[in-house]
This record gives structure tokens, sequence and C-alpha cells, in this order.
């Protein structure tokens, strides 16, 4: 072998696949994104990606990696040359051609090992940082104007968001690469190797008409007709796995629901009821698993027959012309090689049939995950105006998300010292007139002016996982300091004196402490973080009467100029608010000095 026109030849052959392919891969997507589900699909995930002035570096690095790719193909095309020239030798007895076979092998094996390598480093740097974007992109979308809220109201319903962030944008990304660069490799080694055997392959003689290159068509038919086989055997598992990742998430998603009320469920003794919900859902999940054991037999069962089956098939087709000696061992072995490396490219599809089932299940939760986030977007939240002292409002009509109405024309304006009660009988709309107020609901229609300093209470706090000072500046992040004096003189007041010393320590505090606890710890959380309006929807009815009646007081006390606005049944509120809205079942309401 030449080695300079060797490299001369390979470089030449690398510049034109290099174009070639990506020249290919551009018409095939825009194609697919003009004429598939799944090819819109992707696009809405990836358009943002491809941005030749933001992300560059990303695109060069794609690029790169496909290089890459081809030259693994460009390498293997070298080694099925160099089994030929090995064999060659062998059979002529040929030493010193065997010798520098082995020299040129050492030299090829070399390069081979540090392209994987180079390959394999290169795809896991774009895969990390793209997914790193798709994450990000994803979080801010989540988190952003509480769609994680609104998800819940928007039509669109969502399941498993954690499955889609955490899981399905790794998997999605990792596939992305390895169809693509995986597509590149299958074509141009089919192009490649199809020269080669084309080369190596005599006339068949088929009812006495002559197919010049007749092993060439036998081997395309070959595996095209396994590969037809075998997607119509393998199409099933396309749903199977994405009931797969659905029914998994479900049980999951109930096991951690059992964590979460633990002691709900624990006082009911509901664990028979919890056993059978989640035995019936394991269930479905194994029959699933089943369904997929006997598809995935058939498909691998099939897949094997036709892989073994390609190992003699190319000696069976050459064997005559080589016992007629009118080809090499070297020729036959090559020909053997260059089958196999046809079979594999020809069968990408039909490998990675599997593969491309959950590519495409992976691809709907995500684009699902979008659309829902989307709704929720765009649900028309009513617009809360900032003032900078008092609560206004004018014309405000509530209605469920199946638009029954609450509450009719609710106009209310409190001084800032107010001091506002709203009672009425149960489910008449209490708290969701506070959600309205706090910008959460969007079914509500009229003008609403409120301080940006706004705190909400409800009657489960929220505690944040962390220590228990986290929990009492949430959402604000907690001071670093070498004392915590201010804190524990905070807690003296809420009467969780017995809490100070446990400060910093971090732990599931929610499920520690009791609920009259916990809502004394949000009473703590209004002292520390002093808003100018205090909605409290029941905050304090896990109390007993003279907590509850001790912690108004020093409400009161300790920010006098601050708006209060309670919701409540007890009657011995009262006493501690200025104001009472009661609101009416027909959605009517009347307001009243106490
Ligand atoms: N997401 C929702 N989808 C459908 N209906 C809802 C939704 N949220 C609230 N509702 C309905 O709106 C009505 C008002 O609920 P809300 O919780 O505001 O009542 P409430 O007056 O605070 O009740 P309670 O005194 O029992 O706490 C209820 O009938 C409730 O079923």
């Amino acid at each position: 072998m030449n080695l300079r026109q060797e490299l001369f030849d390979s470089a030449l052959w690398l510049a034109q696949a290099f174009f070639g392919s990506f020249l290919f891969l551009i018409i095939l997507t825009m194609l697919l994104i003009k004429f598939s589900r799944w090819g819109k699909q992707f696009w809405q995930l990836t358009a943002d990606y491809i941005d030749l002035k933001n992300n560059l570096k990303a695109i060069i690095l794609f690029m790169v990696i496909v290089l890459l790719s081809l030259m693994a193909v460009r390498l293997s095309v070298l080694f099925s040359n160099w089994y030929n020239t090995m064999y060659t030798a062998l059979q002529e007895m040929n030493v010193n051609t065997f010798w520098s076979s082995i020299a040129l092998f050492t030299v090829l094996a070399s390069i081979h090992i540090v392209l994987s390598l180079t390959n394999f480093y290169l795809s896991q740097r774009f895969i990390i940082q793209w997914r790193i974007k798709l994450n990000q992109r994803f979080i801010d979308r989540w988190t952003a104007n509480r769609t994680y809220y609104k998800t819940q109201y928007s039509y669109n319903q969502l399941d498993n968001p954690d499955q889609r962030i955490q899981q399905d944008i790794q998997s999605f990304v990792a596939s992305t690469l390895s169809f693509s660069t995986g597509l590149i490799s299958a074509i141009t080694s089919i192009v490649a190797f199809t020269l080669i055997l084309w080369n190596l392959s005599g006339p068949l003689s088929v009812f006495n008409v002559e197919i010049p290159h007749g092993m060439v068509f036998i081997s395309f038919s070959y595996v095209l007709i396994a590969s037809l086989f075998a997607f119509k055997i393998g199409r099933p598992l396309i749903n199977l796995n994405f009931l797969s990742e659905k029914l998994n998430a479900n049980y999951r998603y109930s096991l951690i629901r059992i964590k979460e009320y633990a002691e709900s469920i624990a006082f009911y003794k509901g664990e028979k009821t919890e056993r059978n919900i989640l035995l019936n859902q394991f269930d479905q999940v194994i029959a699933n698993v089943w369904q997929i054991v006997y598809r995935t037999l058939k498909f691998s069962g099939f897949n094997f027959v036709v892989s073994q089956t390609s190992v003699i098939f190319p000696f069976l087709i050459q064997a005559g012309r080589f016992f007629s000696q009118q080809i090499s061992l070297g020729d036959l072995m090559q020909t053997a090689n260059v089958f196999g490396q046809l079979d594999s490219a020809l069968s990408f599809f039909r490998n990675s049939y599997d593969n491309f089932a959950s590519y495409k299940a992976t691809l709907d939760r995500l684009t699902g995950f979008n659309s829902a986030m989307r709704s929720a977007e765009q649900l028309p939240m009513p617009t809360i105006h900032e003032h900078s002292d008092r609560l206004q409002v004018s014309n405000l009509t509530v209605k469920t998300p199946t638009y029954t109405t609450l509450i009719k024309q609710l106009t209310l304006d409190l001084r800032p010292d107010s001091r506002l009660l709203i009672q009425g009988p149960s489910g008449v709309g209490k708290t969701t007139l506070l959600r309205t107020f706090a910008g959460l609901w969007a079914y509500a229609d009229g003008e609403i002016a409120t301080p940006s300093n706004a705190l909400f209470l409800s009657q489960k706090p929220y505690l944040p996982q962390g220590s228990l000072l986290a929990a009492l500046y949430y959402p604000n992040e907690a001071p670093e300091k070498a004392d915590y004096q201010h804190e524990e003189a905070v807690l003296q007041k809420v009467a969780l004196a017995h809490l100070s010393e446990k400060l910093t320590r971090n732990e599931e505090w929610s499920q520690i402490l009791s609920l009259g606890e916990q809502q004394r710890i949000a009473f703590a959380r209004v002292l520390l973080n002093k808003p100018q309006i205090i909605f409290l929807d029941e905050a304090s009815a896990s109390m007993d009467e003279g907590l509850e009646d001790a912690m108004y007081r020093l409400l009161l006390q300790e920010l006098p100029n601050s708006t209060v606005i309670s919701v409540g049944h007890r009657s011995t509120l009262k006493r501690f608010h200025t104001n009472l809205l009661h609101i009416e079942q027909d959605g009517g309401w009347y307001l009243e000095n106490v």
C-alpha cells in the first residue's frame, strides 16, 4: 500500500463524504420536519439549539463528531482492504507482505483506538452541554409565571413532570446524537462497501440469465427483506415502551404519595386500600413487561436468525468462484467482511427499531410537556396592579374552572391598617378569592390592586427542605450570621422557644412538627418578613383558641400598619378584625364593620 497515496485518497474521501452527509442530513431533516409528525416534534425541541449566532460552538462540535464517525467508516474500509492483503499473503505464503500487513494493522488499530476514545469524549461533551441547555429551558418555563401551578388547571393535563424533566431530556439528547451519527455512518458505509462488493462480486446466473455483479443485488434483497419483516414484528414495541414509561411513573408516584401522606393513611388504617392500589398498578406494570418480553422474543429471535445467517451467506455465494480459483482467499475473506459491514449498515434501522420506539415515546412526552406548559402560559390571568399600601378590588367576579360563578362583582377598598375577616359557608369560594388576590386564579374578572410585599399563610404551611432557619425565612434566603438571637426571640414570641437550639438543624420539619407548630412557624415568618399585607387562610385553625388569640395579638402588636385579611370559621376571630366580608351561597356578598 502506498501510504502517501492512501492518505491523499482518504482525505479526499472524507471531504466528499463530509459535505455529502451534511447536505443529506439537512435535506432529510427539512423533509421530516415538513412531512412527519415526529419530525415536527423533533424540531420543536431542537430549533433553539441549532442557532448559528448563539450556539456556533455546539454546531462545530457536532460537525467534528460527524467527521469522526466518517473517519471510523473510512477506517473500516481500510480494514477490509487489509483483510484482503493479509489473507492473500497467507495463501501465497508471502512472508514480507504478511509482516508489512501486521505493521499496517498496528497503525490502523492505534488510529482506531484514538478515534473511538475522542469520539466518545466529544459526544459526551455535546450531550452534556445540550442537556444543560434543555434542562435550563424547561426548568425556566416550568417555574416562571407559576406554570407549575397553572398546569393543574389547564385543559392539557400533565402527568409526571418530574420524569419528563429528569429522564426524558437526557434520553432525547443522547438518542438524537446516536441516531444522526448512526444514520450518517450507515449511509456512507452502504455506499463505500457496496462499491467494494461490486468489484468483488462476479456474474450470477438465474434461470440462464446472467446478472452481472449479482451478489450485490442478492445481498441488498436479503437485508431489505429481513428489515421489512423486522419492522413489522417490532412495530408494537413503540406503544408498549410508551406505556411502560407511563405505568412505571404512575406506580412511582403512588409510592411517593404514601410516604407523603403516611400519617393520614396510618390513622385511617388505609394500608389495605393503598396496598390494593399499589398491587393493582404493579400488576399493570408487569402485564406490560410481559408483553414487551414476548414481543422482544419475536423481534430479537428474528434478528438473531438474520444475523447468524449473515455469517455464512457471503461464503455460500462466493464459494463456487473461490474453488474454481476465480478469486483469492483474500477476496473471499474481504467479501465476508464487506458483507458483514454492509449488513450492519443496512440493518441500522432494523437493529435500532426498539430504541427508535422509545425515542418516539420520549418525543411525545417532551412535546406534550411543552404544549401543557404553553396552554398554562396562555391561561388569561387577571392583571394584579401594584398599589403602594392598600388592597383595592372593583367588580371582581370569581368562577370555578367549569365557569360556575362563586363570587359576583366584589368591590373592596381597605385602608392600610384594616383587618378584614372573610366568612361564609364551606365551598363558597373563600380560598379561591385569596388565590385570586395572589394572582394564581385564572377564572376571574375585574380589577385588583394590592401591595406587592404580601405574604399568604395557608392552613397547611409549606416548610422547605433544610433547616428551621430556611423555613423561617422562606421564600427568601436565610441570612448567615454568627448568632441568631433575633430569630430565637421571634421563636419565643410564637411559643416555639423549645426549637431555638435546633434552628440550624436539617430535618424533615414538616413531618416532625405538629400542624399547630407549623402554623406558628408561619406566624414567625410573618414577623421576620414584615409584609405590608398578610393573607391568612385558616392559618391558625390547628391551634387552640388561647394560642390563636395570642398569635393574632402578636401580629397586630408587631405589625400595626399591615393589612390583615383572614379566612376563618371561628367566631372568636371577629374581635381581631375591623371588617367582616360575608360571602353567600349564590355568589352575593356584604360587608360590615365589626
Ligand atoms: N381546580 C378546581 N376545579 C374545579 N373546582 C374547583 C377547583 N378549585 C376549587 N374548586 C371549587 O370551587 C369552590 C370553592 O372552593 P374554595 O376552596 O374556595 O371554598 P372555601 O369557601 O374556601 O371552602 P372551605 O370553607 O371548605 O375551605 C368549591 O366548590 C370547589 O370545589
